[in-house]
Parts: C-alpha cells; sequence; structure tokens
C-alpha cells in the first residue's frame, strides 16, 4: 500500500480499485477520496461502475486490486458488510425501503434501537443518537409535522426522506445516496438537494444521480465516471463543459 500524505486526512480513500465480472471490467483502476463532511457528486453513463464503486465500500463486492480504506487507517476489503456498517456507513437504496405500517416516528425509533454488534465498540463507532435526538432528526429531514402518519400515507419523497432519516439515526460518518430523486416532484426534487446539504458537514455524502439539475443544486465537486474510471472531477460548470464528458454522457 502506498501511503499518501492525504490519507490521514480522507474519510474515504479508494485507490487503484479494480474488480471484473467473468472478464468485464467494471472498475479499471479507480480512485476516489472523499474528505469528513464533504458531499459528492457521483455521474457517469449507465454501466460506468457507479453502483460497483459503492458496493466495494460497503463490502458487498471485493475488490481484484486496490486499495479501500476509510477514516484513514481501516481497511475495508478485509471486513464483511455488516462489520462495515457498523463503522458508520450507511447506504441508501433507490427504493425507499421505510416499515409502511409504522409511524414516521416509530420508523426512526426502530432505527435508533438497530442491531449493534461488539464490532462497534471494537472499531469505535460512536453511539447512535439518542432517543432525545429524534426532534433533531425529524427537523433535519423535514417530517417533524408528520411524526404521526403512518409511513403508508408518506408521498413518495417523504419516504425517502424518512429512510434518508433513519440511517442518520444510525449516526453515520459517510453516507452512499443511490439516485434518491428518481421518480420526485420538482418540488421534492429541491428539497432533497436543501436536505443533503443540511447533512454535509456532519456526515460525508456521497449521492449518485443522474438529474443533472439536481446534482447542480448539490453545488458540490463531481466526479464523472466512465468505464470504470475516473473521466473528469472537479466544480459541476467544468466537469459539465468537459468534451469527453460531453460526448460520453451528457450530450447523448
Ligand atoms: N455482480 C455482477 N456480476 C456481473 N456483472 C456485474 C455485476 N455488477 C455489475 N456488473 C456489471 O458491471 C458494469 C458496471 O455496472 P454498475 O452497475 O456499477 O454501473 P452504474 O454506473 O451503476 O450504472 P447505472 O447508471 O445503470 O446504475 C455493468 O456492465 C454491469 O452489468
Amino acid at each position: 500500500m502506498n501511503a499518501q500524505p492525504e490519507l490521514t486526512q480522507a474519510l474515504l480513500y479508494l485507490d487503484g480499485v479494480s474488480v471484473s465480472f467473468d472478464g468485464f471490467r467494471a472498475l479499471n483502476n479507480l480512485s476516489l477520496v472523499i474528505g469528513p463532511g464533504e458531499m459528492r457528486a457521483i455521474i457517469g453513463p449507465n454501466g460506468a461502475g457507479k453502483t460497483t464503486m459503492m458496493d466495494i465500500v460497503t463490502g458487498k463486492t471485493r475488490p481484484d486490486e486496490g486499495d479501500v480504506l476509510f477514516d484513514g487507517r481501516v481497511d475495508l476489503t478485509r471486513l464483511d458488510e455488516a462489520s462495515i456498517a457498523e463503522l458508520g456507513i450507511g447506504r441508501k437504496f433507490q427504493k425507499p425501503t421505510v416499515f409502511e405500517s409504522q409511524t414516521v416516528e416509530d420508523n426512526l425509533l426502530l432505527a435508533l434501537k438497530g442491531p449493534r454488534s461488539a464490532a462497534a465498540s471494537l472499531f469505535g463507532w460512536r453511539n447512535r443518537v439518542k432517543a432525545s435526538e429524534l426532534d433533531g432528526v425529524l427537523e433535519t429531514v423535514g417530517l417533524a409535522e408528520h411524526r404521526a402518519r403512518l409511513a403508508a400515507d408518506l408521498s413518495h419523497g417523504q419516504k425517502q426522506w424518512l429512510e434518508i432519516g433513519m440511517l442518520l439515526a444510525q449516526d453515520p460518518k459517510l453516507l452512499l445516496v443511490d439516485e434518491p430523486v428518481a421518480g420526485m416532484t420538482d418540488a421534492e426534487t429541491e428539497e432533497t438537494a436543501r436536505l443533503l446539504t443540511r447533512i454535509a458537514g456532519n456526515h460525508a455524502v456521497v449521492v449518485v444521480e443522474h438529474d443533472m439539475a439536481f446534482v447542480r443544486a448539490l453545488g458540490c465537486k463531481v466526479t464523472c465516471l466512465h468505464e470504470g474510471t475516473v473521466l473528469a472531477e472537479g466544480p459541476i460548470d467544468a466537469v459539465s463543459a468537459n468534451e469527453r464528458v460531453i460526448e460520453v454522457y451528457l450530450g447523448r
């Protein structure tokens, strides 16, 4: 492992990560560095490796090569999915998976009481937020007025925010969010950008999304993946003006 000076600063550090499925290179020498509390948008065409990248971070997929470090010291390639979650890495899949028959508040309480293992103390994960901090989570995800409603009665967007709240209740250091605004109304999309912006700072947030207006609203650094590697990275204006990015993604 080649230790870089920035290693100690990075919350998530991927370097030279490659993985193949049946000879097809889904990730090809991918390097990505996310700082503590940073918000990062990941864009790129279908099959670029965005989901595979998140699978590597959460331990669902093992890389063939490369370094995957969390918090500057923990080698994620040696841990299973449960241990990685306990370290403080939360993942939000595209479809909401809330408990429909429970109220908003009870969904959050269930998340607070979620399973913990000895790994939590072993790896020094901080305590989950306390029940008394539930109000703060409800405020953050904009559901304070809806706390007594059944999750089943929420709009699609509100269910997505509730699930983000359930992840926040576990006080992750890093949140991976997959296409959060797919299927949302324009108003919900704008609210989601505000919500994630509120969350970043206290938690690093990596958002995979195709909706470029939403990505712009996040106001963060953007990484465009293509063929399993970084094609362009930087401010949205620079990335969206990049000729290769236009050619393989935006211009289609
Ligand atoms: N478990 C797997 N087995 C075989 N092939 C896989 C597996 N996971 C991903 N792939 C392949 O790897 C490539 C990268 O897929 P990935 O899902 O990471 O892309 P993506 O950027 O997330 O695309 P999308 O925007 O469509 O979600 C694809 O060609 C996909 O078919």
